[in-house]
């Protein structure tokens, strides 16, 4: 399991949480960026790390800003992409079982570690359930090439 992990700088304290959270689990992780608190723009790091998702490299992203709401927009445009904004361990299982996401993304300023932990815990051991749930999936790729 390959994790590209990125965000901007109201998430990076929390990335950096995540990052070594996710390394000490025994999960490759590769940092996209960014590498400080100073102000960057979140479109970028969201486009780093959904098109190295999307292009097959990683089998999953992990996504902060400062809500979550920004990069989890951006990251969505990448064709392939199926970001999803989580708030809890509830919103990030469903969003393995019934969305499939490639993609979860945290606010760095309303998300505090403790849940973090668990949204990427409850993500990471649920399984995708298919069914009604592929047929939607497939409905959304279709408007990705119509
Ligand atoms: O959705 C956007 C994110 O929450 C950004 O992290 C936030 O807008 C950055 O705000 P500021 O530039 O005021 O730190």
């Amino acid at each position: 399991m390959k994790i590209a992990i990125g965000s901007d700088h109201g998430g990076f304290k929390l990335k950096e949480v995540i990052k070594n959270y996710l390394i000490d689990k025994g999960y490759q992780v590769d940092d996209l960026g960014c590498y400080s608190e100073e102000s960057v723009d979140y479109p970028d790091f969201a486009e780093k790390v959904a098109k190295a998702v999307a292009g097959g490299d990683f089998n999953l992203g992990v996504l902060m800003c400062g809500t979550g709401i920004g990069i989890s927009i951006a990251a969505n445009k990448v064709k392939g992409i199926r970001a999803a904004l989580c708030h809890d361990g509830l919103t990030a299982r469903l969003a393995k079982q019934h969305n499939n996401a490639n993609i979860i993304c945290m606010g760095g300023r309303t998300t505090g570690v403790e849940t973090a932990k668990d949204i990427i815990d409850n993500f990471l051991s649920s399984e995708f359930e298919g069914g009604r749930h592929l047929r939607r999936i497939n409905k959304i790729k279709d408007m990705e090439n119509s």
